[in-house]
């Protein structure tokens, strides 16, 4: 039977296995690197991506994450696991934060602002309706949510947030702090 891991360090793991459940699939809280294996697939959820790299780090999971992404199976990022799943973040808390790495993007990690900042949007996904059947739209829930600011040439963007008026505009230190980048609102970000 495929078995589908959710990381379970922190966050909505309990969410993500219920959303298994309930499409009859069996999920697997993965705590340990040894769990990983045999695994079809791997969810890792959202939560606060700093906290859950620190987890990661005590638990040793940054090894078995990275020969799992590596070997190239599944793995869906949510939010934080999103931003665990980057090649590079910014917006990073001082010292930075280790990343499990593999998806060719760049995210900003708290795009949209504080939780104040927090919305719900309708989204339009036209290619995933058409490979999937479905509504061609999808409800898109943005808790502090990060945004995909670039993306490599074999990422397929699937769906395009516009940023909200009312984000705080963002200076964002790049590199070793030399460069400025000005992330404008009338950029959208990627989902
Ligand atoms: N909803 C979320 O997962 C928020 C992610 C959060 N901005 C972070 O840095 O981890």
């Amino acid at each position: 039977m495929t078995v589908v891991g959710v990381l379970a360090l922190q966050g909505s793991y309990n969410e993500h296995m219920a959303a298994l459940r309930r499409i009859g699939v069996r999920g697997l809280e993965v705590r340990k690197p040894e769990q990983l294996q045999g695994l079809h697939s791997l969810i890792i959820p959202g939560g606060e991506s700093t906290t859950m790299a620190k987890l990661a780090n005590y638990h040793n999971l940054f090894p078995a994450l990275r020969e799992f992404v590596g070997a190239g199976k599944p793995v869906w990022g949510t939010c934080a696991g999103l931003i665990f799943l980057a090649n590079k973040a910014v917006g990073q808390k001082s010292g930075g934060q280790e990343l499990i790495g593999g998806l060719d993007c760049t995210v900003h990690r708290n795009f949209f602002g504080s939780q104040l900042q927090s919305f719900e949007t309708e989204l339009s996904v036209p290619v995933l309706a058409e490979k999937e059947g479905g509504s061609n739209t999808c409800r898109g829930v943005f808790i502090r949510a990060p945004a995909i600011l670039d993306v490599g040439s074999d990422v397929e963007v699937l769906a395009n947030c516009p940023v909200p008026a009312d984000r705080p505009s963002i200076t964002v230190a790049s590199g070793e702090g030399v460069e400025e980048e000005v992330y404008s609102k009338d950029r959208a970000s990627k989902i």
